[in-house]
């Protein structure tokens, strides 16, 4: 297993301090036998989809299941969209996440109530433009847990296999925990966190033979990848 190191996402290191481990979230899973590659691949997260829109939507009954049955080494998050206060309630209390992401255009203020009321964390995901929504994402400063910089949302908010532009976010200074998100892939993930240093990849279609349908061997390839980074800045 490689997600002992719970990176803060703020520094990478220091020079007295070990070097982190990438973490990595897997998202869209919806059977079993998938969440047990994601554990055995490396995996630190995986993620649920409740968004009807998705080809990777799992209703709460089947999150609830999946989440009992996901091994301990592997944090759950439950991805919602834009997602009234009773739906969100409902689905925590249903599915007991460790993280809520929520991936539509939900407010700071939203954020913090949910934070008050519910044991869990909260992740943002924000489509990233420009340079602007990298400074407009200083609101969720003190609020979010992490922040996840994806592609702008095109016909569905996320899940859509596009890449954001790396440059933006390389000698960004993060003022909190953040990941990289959109159109990762196995044979990009290396290239891509040399780019931006992330401290967490996030993955849904790169990993995908057809849209909600994982494939194993594409997953195991991507915790590769990432792990091979890993040893390469490692040893540098
Ligand atoms: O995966 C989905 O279907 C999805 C639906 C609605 C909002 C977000 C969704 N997925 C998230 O999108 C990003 C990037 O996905 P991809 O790797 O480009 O396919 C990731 O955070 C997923 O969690």
């Amino acid at each position: 297993m490689r997600n002992d190191a719970l990176d803060s996402g703020v520094r990478r290191k220091t020079e007295k301090e070990k070097p982190m481990t990438t973490l990595i979230k897997i998202c869209g899973l919806s059977t079993e036998a998938t969440i047990d590659a994601a554990a055995k691949a490396g995996a630190s997260h995986i993620g649920l989809v409740h968004f009807e829109k998705s080809p990777r939507h799992v209703t709460l009954e089947q999150a609830a299941k999946l989440r009992v049955r996901t091994p301990t080494s592997l944090k759950v998050v439950l991805l919602l969209v834009n997602a009234s206060p009773v739906l969100t309630e409902q689905a925590y209390r249903a599915v007991r996440p460790d993280v809520i992401q929520f991936h539509g255009s939900e407010t700071p203020e939203w954020l913090a109530l949910v934070k008050k009321h519910m044991k869990v964390e909260v992740w943002k995901a924000l489509g990233l433009r420009s340079a602007e929504t990298l400074t407009n994402a200083r609101r969720f400063d003190g609020i979010a847990d992490r922040l996840l910089f994806d592609a702008p949302a095109q016909a569905l908010p996320g899940g859509n296999g596009v890449a954001v532009d790396w440059s933006l976010l390389a000698g960004h200074q993060h003022l909190v925990p953040w990941g990289l998100a959109g159109g990762l892939d196995p044979d990009n993930v290396g290239e891509a966190l040399a780019a931006t240093h992330a401290p967490l990849v996030d993955v849904s279609s790169g990993v995908e033979s057809a849209p909600g349908v994982k494939d194993m061997d594409k997953m195991a390839r991507f915790c590769q990848a990432v792990a091979d980074h890993d040893q390469r800045s490692h040893q540098a």
